[in-house]
């Protein structure tokens, strides 16, 4: 979308082997609270997140239900930086106060602020609708390697997600397995969060989503029972009444994780022939929290490529 955005002139097709909702982004909390990727700058991260949060504040003042606002997050112990980077860019951030601690014995520090929370499902079904819209081809097909694709297209946007470490052999790529609950629950109205980042309570529009965790290295798809009950135990330690949450309906999602989010331009050769690629994935835990700023970086990529492409004597199919 970014792309048909900032190069008009460009005709764009996607590819993917799944769409929503079979993808691992509609398994995503869609809350907007950054992961911190220890090898990106902080100030590039910190762009990419207020390039989302203002593109979905933006939508959320309009008639579109898949958006909503909310605040808290408590620690056992003060965190190492009591002013996270990205402070300035949710609404309100302030330390909580005694009385609003109180409601959390086991917690000693905690922070309050406004932030969006989106439902992945309704979300990525309208970006769909929108793409459609500008003429954009959607195509459900596997691809093996990037290379099959020089004879159809000038340029490829590599958004594989965990799937680029076979697509393109990234071993720093890993996943993250997160298990999370979506209850019935429509009392719950703040969202709740555990500075550790294990457990979470997240009001959306229909459900809530319980979480959850994070087993690195874990490829496995399975619910685990056990991992359920635990979940559910410790989301009732933080809000008792969901004591009475109902239909419990499990998810997991594997998080695309490396150290830092590829938004990268490489080109591929082969016997002189050239194809120019726009990496953007390995977004990790934190992939709903700047997927419209790495989208617009990756957009501006594709820019680049295009101005290297009309630039020389090559065939374009632009
Ligand atoms: C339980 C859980 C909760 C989360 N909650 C949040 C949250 O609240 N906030 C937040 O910011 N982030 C959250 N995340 C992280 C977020 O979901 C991810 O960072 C994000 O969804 C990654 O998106 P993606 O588009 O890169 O990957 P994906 O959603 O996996 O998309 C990749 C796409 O590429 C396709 N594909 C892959 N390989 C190929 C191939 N070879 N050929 C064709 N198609 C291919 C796939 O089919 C898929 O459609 C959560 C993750 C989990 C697991
Ligand atoms: O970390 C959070 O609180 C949001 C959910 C999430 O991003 C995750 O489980 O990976």
């Amino acid at each position: 979308l970014c792309i048909t955005e900032t190069c008009p002139s460009c005709s764009v097709t996607v590819l993917s082997d799944q769409f929503s909702p079979n993808t691992m982004s509609d398994v995503a909390a869609g809350m907007l609270i950054p992961h911190t990727y220890p090898d990106t700058p902080i100030h590039r991260q910190k762009q990419w997140f207020k390039e989302t949060f203002t593109y979905l504040f933006a939508i959320s003042n309009s008639a579109e239900v898949f958006l909503c606002l909310f605040s808290w997050q408590v620690f056992k112990s003060p965190p190492k930086e009591e002013l996270p980077f990205w402070s300035d860019i949710v609404l309100g951030f302030r330390p909580m106060s005694k009385a609003e601690l109180q409601r959390f014995p086991q917690h000693r520090f905690g922070q309050a602020f406004t932030t969006l929370k989106c439902d992945c499902p309704p979300y990525l079904l309208w970006l769909e609708k929108r793409l459609k819209a500008t003429g954009t081809q959607m195509y459900t097909r596997k691809v093996e390697d990037l290379w099959e694709l020089r004879r159809e297209y000038d340029i490829v946007v590599n958004c594989a997600g965990l799937g680029a470490q076979q697509l393109v052999g990234d071993k720093e790529l890993f996943p993250v397995r997160g298990q999370v609950l979506k209850v019935h629950a429509p009392w719950v109205k703040l969202f709740i969060r555990d500075g550790d980042g294990l457990t979470y309570i997240y009001p959306g529009v229909h459900r809530v989503t319980l979480g959850g965790t994070r087993e690195k290295g874990s490829w496995s798809l399975s619910p685990d029972a056990g991992t359920t009950r635990d979940i559910f135990d410790r989301c009732c330690s933080l809000e008792p009444s969901l004591q009475g949450a109902q239909d419990i309906e499990v998810k997991v999602g594997l998080r695309p994780s490396m150290q830092c989010v590829r938004v990268q331009r490489e080109v591929l050769s082969q016997g002189g022939v050239k194809l120019p690629v726009v990496h953007n994935y390995g977004h990790g835990a934190g992939g709903f929290s700047v997927h419209r700023g790495t989208a617009n970086e990756a957009a501006h990529l594709v820019g680049e490529c295009i101005s290297v492409l009309q630039g020389s004597s090559s065939r374009a199919k632009l």
